[in-house]
C-alpha cells in the first residue's frame, strides 16, 4: 500500500473534526475526498502530510509511520498542493526548482533541470518560467503549485481541491496530467474536490466525509444517487453520457 490511514481521530481545540478514518491508497490509485463545505477534507490531507498531528490513529506510507519520518523523507515520499498558497517573489523557474530541493544533496544536477523543464513543459508554463510568482493569475499560481508538487516526484501526491482556480480547458488538462502520473508512475494520489462528475469521472475510488466520519468508500462505479444525497442533504440522479457518470441535481428537498 502506498497509504495506510488507521483509525485517525483528529480534533480542533477539543471538538473532534476526524473520527475513526480508515482508507487505504494503492500504487497507481487516484482516490477522491468528496463531503460538504468544512466537513474536513482539507484537515484530513493536513494530517497525512503531517502539517497536522492527529490524536489517535496511524498514518502509513509505504509502510513508515509519517508521524516517525524525517521532513526531508516525508517530502521525497509525499507531495502536497494547499488550496490556497502563498505567492512570493519567486520566479515560476525557482518556484517549481524548490520542489526538488529534498533530492538535491549538494547542488542542483542536469537531472533536476531536466525534471522542471519536463513538468513546466506539461503544465504549458514553460513561456512563463521567468515570471514573478505573484505577478501570476490564481489558475497560473495554481499550476506552478501542481509543478512543483509533481518535481518532487513523490510517491504519494495530495492535492487539495487541484482545479478549483482553472478554466475548463485547464480542469481537464490537469485531471488528466494527474491521472497519467498516477498510472505511468504506479504512486497513489488523495485529491479533495467539489465538483462530483470529475471526481467520478477521474477518480478509481470515492471516499465521501459526513459529520466527521467515513459515510462512504466505495469504487466510483458503486457510487449512488443515495450516498450523494445523505451526504450533501440534495435530492440528485446519477446519468450517464458517452460512458461518463454525470450527477444532476432534482428540484426537491431531501429529508
Ligand atoms: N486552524 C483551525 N482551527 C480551528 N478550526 C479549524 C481550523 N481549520 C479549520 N477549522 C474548522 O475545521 C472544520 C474542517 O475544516 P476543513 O478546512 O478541513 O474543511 P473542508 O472539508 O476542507 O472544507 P471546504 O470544502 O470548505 O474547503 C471546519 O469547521 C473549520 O471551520
Amino acid at each position: 500500500m502506498i497509504l495506510d490511514t488507521q483509525q485517525l481521530r483528529f480534533a480542533y481545540n477539543g471538538t473532534d473534526i476526524l473520527k475513526n478514518i480508515d482508507f487505504q491508497v494503492a500504487p497507481g490509485e487516484l482516490l477522491a475526498i468528496l463531503g460538504p463545505n468544512g466537513v474536513g477534507k482539507t484537515t484530513l490531507l493536513k494530517c497525512i502530510n503531517t502539517i497536522h498531528r492527529p490524536h489517535d490513529g496511524a498514518i502509513l506510507v509505504e509502510g513508515t509511520d509519517v508521524l516517525r519520518m524525517r521532513p526531508n523523507d516525508i517530502a521525497t515520499r509525499v507531495g502536497y498542493v494547499a488550496q490556497r498558497s502563498e505567492p512570493a517573489r519567486l520566479t515560476v523557474f525557482d518556484a517549481v526548482l524548490m520542489g526538488r530541493k529534498p533530492h538535491i544533496r549538494w547542488r542542483t544536477a542536469a537531472r533536476d533541470l531536466q525534471i522542471v523543464d519536463a513538468a513546466l513543459r506539461h503544465l504549458h508554463l514553460e513561456g512563463k518560467t521567468l515570471r514573478r510568482i505573484d505577478q501570476l493569475s490564481g489558475g497560473e499560481l495554481q499550476k506552478v503549485c501542481i509543478a512543483r508538487a509533481l518535481v518532487q516526484e513523490p510517491r504519494l501526491l495530495l492535492l487539495d481541491e487541484p482545479t478549483s482556480a482553472l478554466d475548463l480547458k485547464n480542469q481537464i488538462e490537469i485531471m488528466r496530467l494527474i491521472r497519467r502520473v498516477v498510472d505511468e508512475h504506479g504512486i497513489g494520489a488523495v485529491m479533495t474536490m467539489h465538483d462530483l462528475n470529475k471526481a467520478m469521472r477521474y477518480a478509481d475510488t470515492i471516499l465521501m466525509l459526513k459529520d466527521g466520519e467515513i459515510h462512504s468508500y466505495v469504487p466510483t462505479s458503486r457510487v449512488t444517487a443515495a450516498m450523494i444525497e445523505t451526504v450533501y442533504g440534495l435530492a440528485v440522479e446519477i446519468h450517464h453520457i458517452n460512458g461518463y457518470p454525470l450527477v444532476i441535481p432534482r428540484d426537491e428537498a431531501v429529508h
